[in-house]
C-alpha cells in the first residue's frame, strides 16, 4: 500500500531518501524532473507549442527549472517565469538556475505580460508543499491570471494554493493535470478540489514503499500491486461451497431492482450460491431477472447460519417496524454488509448499531454518512467522523464517492484508485454491495472483502465505460466485473 505523507512530513522524507541513497537534493531533483518530463513527453507529443512555465521561490519553483532545462533539450519551446530575486529562492533552484542554457528567455512576474498564443501550455511550479498560508498578494494575482488563460494546465506536485492536507482557503491553480511525486497529498482526494486538480498522475521518484511506510502514519492509497496478496484463489478441486452462499436482502413492493441487481453483481463477483430475499409478492420476479438467483421465503430467514454472508438494504424502504433487522443483527454472528436503507434505518434507529456483528462493513454515500453522524463542513471533517465511527462501532466504514474511503477501527484510512465519473448511475451502489457480499462469503475477512470490493468495482466502472461513457448503466457494471479478474489475473 502507498502511504500517504503529510505535507510538513515530506522535506523530512526527501533527507531520509537522500541519505539512504548516498544522493544529493539536487540529484532528487531532477529524479522529480525527469519523471514529469517523461510523463510529459509521453502524453503531448508536440514540441510545437510554446510552455511558459511559472517558478515560485522554493524546491517547487527548482522542479520548475530542472523541467525547463530538460525539456528544453528536446526541442521544445519553453519561456521561464519567475517570481522573486534569486538570491530568495531555495538552493537547489539556485543550483538549477544557474545550470539554464542562457538561450531559454527568462522573465519576471512584475514585467510579464499575460499575452499568450492560443494554444499553449502553462505549467504551475509556484508553490507545492511547503504552502503553510492561503494564496494572497501577487500569488493569488498570478494564480488568478492564469486561470483566466485558455492554455492547457498542469500543476507539478500540488495545484498551487492546494494544502497538502487540509481544505482550500480562498483560491488555488486550476490544473487540468496535477502530476505529484511518489504519493497523492491527501487533499488531492477531496471532492472540494476536484476542479483544482483535474486529472491526477503520480510518477515515481524512486522512494521506496518501505521508507514510504517510515513516514505514513495512517492513509493508504490503494494500487492494483496491493490487490493480489488480498485475494483467495481456487483450484480444480474447489467446488461451489467453497466460493459461499450468500444471501441479499432487500426490495420494496414495486422496487425490487437494487437488491437484484446486488443479487447478480454477488454472482458475477465469483459467489457459488445467490439468495435472495424480497418482499412476498415480489418473490418470484428475482427468477426471471437472472435464472442462478434463488428466492428465499420468509420462512427461510429463520435459518440465516445458512449463510456464509448477508448483505442488506438496497431498495429495502426505511424499516420502521425493525424488529426483523434487530433479530438478523442479534441472530447473525458474521459480518454483514449494510447498505441504502438499511443505513437509514440504523440512523433512525440508532441503539440497532450496538447490534452490529464486529467487522461489519457500512457502505454509505455522503448524504447517508451524515444522517448517521451529523452534518460535515468538509471532506476533512468527513473523513475524521468516519474514522471515529469505525473505532466507535467496531465496523468499517465505507464512504462511497470519488476516492472512497475504507476506514478500519484501528484508524487506517484506504482510499481507492479506480472508478470514474460514469458511475454516478442509478444502482452503482447497489453493485458495490453484492460485490464486497460475495467475497465476504467466499471466506475473504472484512478488511479484503472492502479494499478488493471497491477496487473490482472501481475498475469494472473503468472498463465497461470505455464503450459506453455517460450512457453506462450499473446493469454494465456487473457484466464488466468478471473482466476486472481476468485483467488482474486473478483466477
Ligand atoms: N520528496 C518530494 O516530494 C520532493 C519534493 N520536491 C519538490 O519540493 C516541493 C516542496 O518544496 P519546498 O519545501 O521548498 O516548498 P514550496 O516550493 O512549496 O514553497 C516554499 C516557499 O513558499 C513560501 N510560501 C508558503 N506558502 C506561501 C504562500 N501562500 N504565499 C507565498 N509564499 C508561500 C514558503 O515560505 C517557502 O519560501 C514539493 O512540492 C516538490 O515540488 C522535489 O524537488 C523532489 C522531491
Ligand atoms: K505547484
Amino acid at each position: 500500500m502507498l502511504s500517504i505523507i503529510p505535507g510538513k512530513k515530506v522535506s523530512q522524507l526527501d533527507q531520509a531518501h537522500i541519505q539512504r541513497e548516498g544522493i544529493s537534493g539536487l540529484e532528487l531533483m531532477e529524479s522529480a524532473a525527469n519523471a514529469f518530463v517523461s510523463w510529459f513527453i509521453d502524453k503531448f507529443k508536440s514540441p510545437e507549442v510554446p510552455i511558459y512555465i511559472f517558478c515560485g521561490p522554493g524546491n517547487n519553483g527548482g522542479d520548475g527549472i530542472a523541467i525547463a532545462r530538460l525539456l528544453y533539450q528536446m526541442g521544445y519551446q519553453i519561456s521561464i517565469i519567475k517570481f522573486e530575486h534569486l538570491s530568495n529562492c531555495s538552493s537547489n533552484f539556485q543550483a538549477n538556475f544557474n545550470r539554464l542554457p542562457k538561450t531559454i528567455p527568462i522573465m519576471d512576474f512584475d514585467t510579464f505580460e499575460f499575452i499568450l498564443p492560443e494554444k499553449t501550455f502553462v505549467i504551475d511550479a509556484v508553490l507545492g508543499v511547503g504552502l503553510d498560508r492561503p494564496l494572497s498578494g501577487i500569488y493569488l494575482d498570478l494564480i488568478l491570471k492564469l486561470n483566466g488563460l485558455s492554455a492547457t494546465k498542469i500543476a507539478i506536485d500540488i495545484p498551487s494554493g492546494i494544502p497538502s492536507d487540509g481544505v482550500l482557503v480562498g483560491d488555488a491553480f486550476h490544473a487540468d493535470y496535477s502530476v505529484t511525486f511518489q504519493f497523492p497529498k491527501l487533499a488531492m482526494l477531496f471532492p472540494e478540489h476536484a476542479l483544482y486538480t483535474g486529472e491526477i498522475i503520480i510518477v515515481d521518484i524512486g522512494i521506496s514503499d518501505g521508507l514510504l511506510n517510515q513516514f505514513g502514519e495512517d492513509k493508504f492509497f490503494i494500487q492494483k500491486k496491493d490487490l493480489a496478496i488480498r485475494h483467495k484463489f481456487f483450484h480444480k478441486f474447489s467446488h461451489k461451497g467453497d466460493f459461499g452462499r450468500v444471501l441479499l436482502i432487500g426490495g420494496s413492493p414495486g422496487k425490487v431492482g437494487a437488491i437484484l441487481m446486488a443479487s447478480r453483481a454477488a454472482l458475477r463477483t465469483g459467489s457459488g450460491l445467490v439468495h435472495c430475499h424480497l418482499p412476498g409478492s415480489e418473490s418470484s420476479s428475482s427468477l426471471v431477472v437472472a435464472a442462478e438467483i434463488m428466492a428465499v421465503a420468509d420462512s427461510e430467514l429463520e435459518m440465516l447460519d445458512n449463510f456464509d454472508a448477508i448483505g442488506v438494504g438496497p431498495g429495502w424502504g426505511i424499516q420502521n417496524d425493525f424488529s426483523f433487522f434487530e433479530s438478523l443483527l442479534n441472530r447473525f454472528r458474521k459480518p454483514v454488509v449494510i447498505d441504502a436503507d438499511g443505513l437509514n434505518t440504523l440512523a433512525l434507529y440508532p441503539h440497532l448499531l450496538k447490534l452490529l456483528p464486529l467487522q461489519s462493513i457500512l457502505t454509505p454515500h455522503f448524504k447517508e454518512f451524515e444522517r448517521l453522524v451529523g452534518d460535515c463542513s468538509n471532506h476533512l471533517e468527513r473523513l475524521e467522523k468516519a474514522r471515529s465511527f469505525s473505532r466507535k462501532n467496531n465496523c468499517i466504514l465505507i464512504l462511497k464517492g470519488a476516492f472512497t474511503s475504507i476506514s478500519l477501527p484501528n484508524g487506517k484510512q484506504f482510499f481507492n484508485s479506480t472508478g470514474n465519473q460514469y458511475m454516478a448511475t442509478a444502482g452503482s451502489g447497489d453493485v458495490l454491495t453484492g460485490i464486497i457480499t460475495s467475497f465476504l462469503g467466499q471466506g475473504y475477512s472484512s478488511e479484503n472483502a472492502a479494499i478488493c470490493g471497491v477496487y473490482h468495482h472501481g475498475l469494472a466502472g473503468e472498463l465497461a465505460s470505455v464503450s459506453k461513457k455517460r450512457g453506462m448503466i450499473a446493469s454494465d457494471i456487473i457484466e464488466a466485473i468478471p473482466e476486472t479478474f481476468v485483467q488482474m489475473q486473478i483466477f
